[in-house]
């Protein structure tokens, strides 16, 4: 059996007997029934997942993927290509958007060449960039397949190995750097959720409406030269997918495997998401969906995720892993009332009239 194979036969679902014994306490807190929300209902996931009345969430990382696209030969992006490697390095010097809000929220950043159109040698050697290279970007999904079947398994092992070289970790959250990617992205999101084209395509880094035509003109030939089956994640990875979106997918199923609670951040790291999703379903209970994407595909692949409402809704479009990083602060939040709050027994506090 395969690495891919053997890790996914190490997920299960959450723990029912956690998530009634959280259920049980949270039900008895001093507050009136249930009125710190979605808090609550995260805090059922922690205990169900890391199967503990303590969900351990102090130890946080970011792990932000790096991939370049072929596609973007077909003009579906406002920024050029060599941005990809330019974000690299400002991520490794501090200076990006996740190294700020991963900072205020006590996270680690790894960042992992997936497949970066550039030489990054010297970052690898000196250690700030993990190689986990599969090719120097994917082909032109326009044309042809982004990838082997092949490559797509090397992709989605590569997250896998990730994961459990953070061992040391709590908490993952995933995140994402890659011009062009949001493309891969809309096309996974119509293949897997069903969705037309014109609901799941966005603005990416701010197409205007005439550039949004031409990306939805591209994402139809895209759609009508590569026809994966839906339910097979690794086709369709390997016809529209990306190197970092089959990382992201790897990361996700890693840490599912160690029963860890692993936090999703935008479009593109959902994209990742659904293809960890078709390949192994269990991966569901172990996803935070962290916040709801400016992208309008996004909405749907969290509903086909099971995810009705995301944490946050704040209008982000960064990828990275910055909404994900935002809602490390929401899990330590949901950790501590389950850990914290006291009981009406315990308070002496007199509970409702009957
Ligand atoms: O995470 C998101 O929801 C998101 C939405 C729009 C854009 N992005 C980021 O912008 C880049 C892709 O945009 P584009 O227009 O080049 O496809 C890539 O680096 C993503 O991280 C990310
Ligand atoms: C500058 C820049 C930073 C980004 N970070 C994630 N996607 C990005 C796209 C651009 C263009």
């Amino acid at each position: 059996m395969n690495f891919l194979e053997q890790t996914c036969q190490k997920i299960f679902p959450q723990d029912s007997e956690f998530r009634d014994k959280a259920k049980a306490r949270l039900e008895q807190l001093a507050l009136p029934h249930w009125a710190l929300g979605d808090l609550m209902d995260l805090a059922i996931d922690l205990a169900g997942i890391t199967r503990s009345m303590q969900p351990p969430c102090q130890r946080k990382a970011v792990v932000t993927m790096a991939a370049d696209h072929g596609v973007v030969v077909e003009g579906v992006s406002r920024f050029p290509q060599e941005v990809t490697v330019q974000m690299v390095h400002n991520f490794v010097a501090g200076g990006a958007g996740i190294n700020a809000l991963a900072r205020q929220a006590g996270a680690d950043v790894y960042v992992v060449d997936m497949g970066v159109n550039g030489d990054l040698q010297e970052l690898y050697r000196s250690g700030r960039v993990i190689n986990k290279k599969v090719g120097p970007g994917t082909g032109n999904i326009a044309r042809g397949p982004a990838m082997s079947i092949a490559n797509a398994r090397r992709a989605v092992e590569a997250g896998i190995e990730v994961a459990y070289d953070l061992h040391d970790y709590d908490v993952l959250a995933t995140g994402d750097m890659g011009i062009g990617n949001t493309t891969p992205s809309s096309a996974i999101a119509a293949v897997i959720t069903g969705r037309s084209l014109e609901e799941v395509t966005g603005r990416g880094t701010g197409l205007d409406d005439e550039q949004l035509q031409r990306k939805l003109a591209v994402l139809r030939s895209i759609l009508a030269i590569n026809r994966p089956d839906p339910h097979n994640g690794l086709e369709v990875l390997a016809g529209v997918g990306g190197f970092e979106i089959g990382g992201i997918a790897g990361l996700i199923i890693g840490a599912a495997a160690q029963r860890k609670p692993v936090l999703v951040d935008g479009l593109i790291s959902t994209a990742g998401a659904l293809i960890a999703y078709r390949i192994e379903p269990f991966v569901r209970d172990y996803i935070i969906c962290s916040h709801r994407s400016m992208e309008p595909g996004h909405k749907y692949m969290q509903e086909t995720l099971g995810c009705a409402r995301p944490l946050l809704d704040l209008n982000l479009r960064l990828g990275e892993g910055t909404g994900a990083a935002l809602a490390m602060n929401i899990v330590a939040a949901a950790r501590a009332v389950l850990v914290e709050v006291s009981t009406f027994a315990e308070a002496a506090v007199a509970q409702a009239d009957k």
